[in-house]
């Protein structure tokens, strides 16, 4: 029986992806050419290119495998910290494709947007699926850059647990803390990758006391590198007091050596790991009265004595409680480590029937991705991925049910547990599906189509680009008729331009890409309207007076107010009419045709003539609401963007010189290795651009990220200056 899917992404083509109980269905699109034959070859099967007989598994095990041998991971970090290239790590050695792709040379699977290949990063998440030591892990790459935030935090509301992959030489950067905190927001049990090992300035110690300072997070050492930078060589297991080395001479590091560490061989590591493991030991005990208990009674006087297995199945319960998360190193890139991380993701994580899902499904339609293939299926087992076909109105972010009595029980559910929910470890969360946050677009301009008769065509694109990315938002100019695109970022317009062109076969063209502004009003004011309108043989009249009054909110939702002569009788048929009037006034300032925030509106008095219709009612409120705002004392505000640049010291002077000038606030300079972290606000309208500027800036050597931290006002000088321009006087 369905009882509940959760969309994630749908409306490209012809394909929708849903959720299925916990778990993230996507469109995989894969190219197949480097993919090995795991699908069994039946009358279902025999269309897919390139699968052979031999080499397969049965039916069984890839469509049922136990529940509890099923883990549904993502894998998240800051841009660049080689999410793309460990899944392709991953990839390569449970045998899910026969060569390794490289991000930088456009050929990995997770990758495989036209854009993500030639950009080499990660827009779209991707899933895969592949079986690692009779595990079923279900895994999705997620984009790193801020302006695909709404990606990840659509992945992360179903997922199990996550991989957080940070680059080992700079620890945690400003993406990572916005996708940890999501990772909070939705429970997900976590485990660390430190990354990079190899790379010159990688430090083990560093980034993880940037995992405990920054995310606020107890870091449960694993594993301790063997060498660091161009000396690294392997890592030590904590737990099992082991060593792995690869062969510096494997190419594609499929084998690797795992020896117990010996007094004979390895004093000092032994010595060292032996102080690390100690050290493990108590902090998982301090963690969890269990184990606790255990090592109390049995193991007080010898913690060598303590069984590999019993740290393990304590350190998956704090993982579990998210108390406390594991941290294992490695160099996907020069392949070393990623076996363990295999490993600790089917150890450590848990499976769906531990998050505590109790949904069996059912659909009429199933199919299962195989890369850009799909494969029709009878039925699935909750905790899979499946895709379903032709949902129509059903976007990112919703929830579907069976029905709408298994909508109420689920709710009547989850306010019985949200009553226990402080004693119950937030079980009514676990049933609740959160939605999406779906963050403030900054940046719009204009698109238009080739020709006017291909309008309809651009309309029908954008509206199934919109159902996959809510975060794109698309509105008429009333005034000037032209379609807006309002987005997160200069990327994320320029890729929804890409998109239109490459997968709808549509040349559009893009006006200049404009600051989204707000207005606000300084001081309270009163108006009156009246409407009178003979329409056939029925006339129309209402009388409005309204007042307008700025508050403190942060929101463009207009606060609204009713007097107390107002009539409970007329409210009851017209406070419908009355809130669309009000909200629709507040859409468009009068200053620059900028939505209004932080208002407060409140209804004085209202008479209606009988046989008046509600639209000509929100019609009039709207009216005199604009009015109201108009005769205030207005505000333009502005985007504040917390800005964090990373530079190379040589190149911080010209850095925080051109800041200077662009209106820049600097909070902070830290230092990082051999880089500085330049941390401050500035104004959006003064960024735009910045990355080609700071290429050219650093020769290259500097990144930085940014992220809307709230609206400001402008002073009355620079509000002059844009009032004149978007006038056409300067
Ligand atoms: N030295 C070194 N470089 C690495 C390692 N892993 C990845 N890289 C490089 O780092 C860059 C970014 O790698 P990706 O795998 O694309 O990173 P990502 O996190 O997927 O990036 P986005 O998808 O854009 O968020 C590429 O040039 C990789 O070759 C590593 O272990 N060591």
């Amino acid at each position: 029986m369905l009882s509940n899917l959760r969309i994630c992404a749908v409306g490209h083509q012809t394909i929708s992806s849903v959720h299925i109980n916990n778990i993230c269905c996507y469109k995989v699109r894969a190219s197949l050419k480097r993919l090995k034959p795991h699908v069994p070859l039946g009358r279902n099967y025999s269309s897919l290119p390139g699968l052979i007989g031999n080499d397969i598994k049965s039916l069984h095990s890839i469509i049922n495998p136990p529940i509890a041998k099923i883990r549904n991971i993502g894998i998240m970090a800051h841009i660049d910290a080689g999410k793309t290239t460990t899944t392709e790590r991953i990839l390569y050695y449970s045998g899910y494709t026969r060569s390794l792709g490289d991000v930088d040379d456009g050929d990995t699977v997770t990758d495989f947007m036209a854009q993500e290949r030639e950009r080499g990063i990660t827009i779209q998440s991707a899933a895969v699926t592949f079986d690692w030591k009779g595990y079923r892990v279900n895994l999705i790459d997620t984009p790193g850059h801020v302006d695909f935030t709404l990606e990840v935090e659509r992945c992360l509301r179903v997922l199990d647990g996550a991989v957080a992959i940070f680059d080992a030489s700079v620890g945690v950067e400003a993406q990572t803390l916005t996708v940890w905190r999501q990772a909070d927001k939705h429970n997900i049990p976590r485990i660390c990758f430190l990354n990079k090992m190899d790379k010159t300035g990688a430090s083990f110690k560093y980034a993880v006391e940037s995992i405990r300072e920054k995310l606020k997070a107890k870091p449960l050492l694993l594993q301790l590198p063997i060498g660091e930078a161009k000396t690294f060589k392997g890592v030590v297991d904590v737990v099992t007091k082991e060593k792995l080395l690869w062969n510096s001479n494997s190419n594609d590091g499929k084998d690797f050596e795992r020896k117990p560490l010996l007094e004979m061989s390895d004093p000092e590591l032994l010595k060292e790991t032996t102080e690390a493991r100690n050290a493990l030991i108590e902090q998982v005990a301090d963690l969890d009265d269990e184990f606790a208990d255990l090592v109390l009674e049995e193991f007080s006087e010898n913690f060598d004595l303590l069984p590999a297995e019993k740290l393990q199945t304590a350190i998956h319960r704090v993982t579990l409680a998210q108390t406390a998360v594991p941290v294992l190193c490695g160099s996907a890139l020069k392949n070393k480590g990623i076996q363990p991380l295999l490993d600790a993701v089917t150890v450590y994580l848990p499976s769906p029937e531990e998050r505590n899902y109790e949904f069996l499904e059912r659909i009429s339609r199933l199919l299962l991705p195989f890369a850009d293939q799909h494969v029709e299926i009878p039925s699935l087992t909750a905790g899979n991925i499946a895709l379903t076909v032709g949902l129509k109105h059903t976007a990112t972010g919703d929830t579907i049910v069976s029905s709408k009595s298994s909508a109420l029980a689920a709710a009547r559910r989850a306010e019985r547990e949200g009553e226990k929910k402080h004693r119950q470890n937030n079980e009514a969360e676990r049933v609740l599906l959160a939605g999406v946050e779906i963050p403030e677009p900054v940046f719009f301009c204009t698109i238009e189509p080739p020709s006017v008769s291909k309008q309809p065509d651009l309309e029908h694109a954008l509206k199934c680009l919109q159902r996959e990315d809510p975060s794109l938002k698309v509105r008429l100019d009333p005034d000037s008729g032209q379609t807006v695109l309002c987005g997160m970022g200069e990327l994320h317009i320029e890729i929804i331009h890409d998109r239109i062109k490459r997968e709808y076969g549509l040349e559009t063209y893009l006006g200049p890409l404009q600051v989204a502004y707000r207005e606000t009003i300084l001081n309270s004011v009163r108006a009156t309207d009246t409407l009178d309108r003979t329409l056939g043989d029925k006339r129309h009249l209402v009388t409005v007076e309204v007042e307008a009054r700025p508050i403190e909110t942060s929101s463009v939702t207009p606060v609204i107010e009713y007097a107390e002569s107002i009539s409970e009788g007329l409210l009851k048929v017209s406070k419908e009419a009355i809130e669309s009037g009000i909200h629709s006034a507040c859409l468009q300032g009068p200053l620059l045709g900028s939505p209004v925030q932080d208002v407060a509106i409140t209804l004085y008095s209202l008479t209606v003539h009988p046989g008046t219709s509600t639209t000509m009612i929100s019609a009039c409120v709207s009216r005199c609401v604009q009015k109201a705002l108009k005769k205030a004392d207005k505000q333009v505000l502005e985007p504040l963007m917390n800005l964090e640049v990373t530079v190379a010291r040589d190149y911080l002077s010209p850095v925080l010189a051109d800041l200077a000038q662009r209106r820049g606030n600097i909070q902070e300079i830290q230092t990082r290795q051999d880089n500085k972290v330049v941390i401050g606000f500035v104004p959006l309208a003064d960024i735009m651009g910045y990355s080609t500027v700071l290429r050219t800036l650093t020769s290259g050597s500097a990144t930085f990220a940014l992220e809307l931290s709230t609206y400001q006002a402008m002073n009355s000088q620079d509000q002059n200056t844009l009032l004149n321009r978007r006038s056409g006087l300067t």
